[in-house]
């Protein structure tokens, strides 16, 4: 089993039910941590074959976030989350998605959710 973390993924996409922010898009910083099994034969032969691709999966995860608008900032967290879970190989999820400047007053706010198989 392994730990695969992708940290700070910069993202923009349609996030809010304010006004602004459904007519303008603002970023979105993304940590995902995945745990998922790494096969015998990878790593005895040094060869990607049946491995957990990691940037397969940020690939979708950057096709949803930006291809879709969201009011929530929960719901595109579980968004995420639903979508790193379809992979069977994956057995343990978790994603946090900060919200830069959401607040006036606050750096960002984030929403963290963990999934397990
Ligand atoms: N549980 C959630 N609460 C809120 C969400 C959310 O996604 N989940 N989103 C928002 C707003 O979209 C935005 O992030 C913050 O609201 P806003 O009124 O703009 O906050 P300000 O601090 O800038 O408000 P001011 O009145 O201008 O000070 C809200 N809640």
């Amino acid at each position: 089993m392994a730990l695969i973390r992708v940290k700070n993924l910069l993202l923009r996409t349609y996030i809010g039910f304010n006004p602004e922010e459904i007519a303008n898009m603002q970023d979105v910083v993304i940590n995902i941590e995945i745990e998922a099994d790494i096969p015998e034969e990878a790593l005895l032969a040094d060869e990607p074959d049946g491995i957990y691709n990691y940037k397969t999966t940020t690939k979708q995860i950057i096709g949803l976030v930006q291809e879709k608008r969201f009011k929530l900032l929960e719901v595109l967290t579980k968004n995420i989350l639903d979508l790193i879970m379809t992979d069977e190989r994956v057995s343990w999820a978790r994603v946090e998605v900060d919200k830069p400047h959401a607040l006036r007053f606050a750096e960002s706010v984030s929403f963290e959710m963990e999934a397990e198989r």
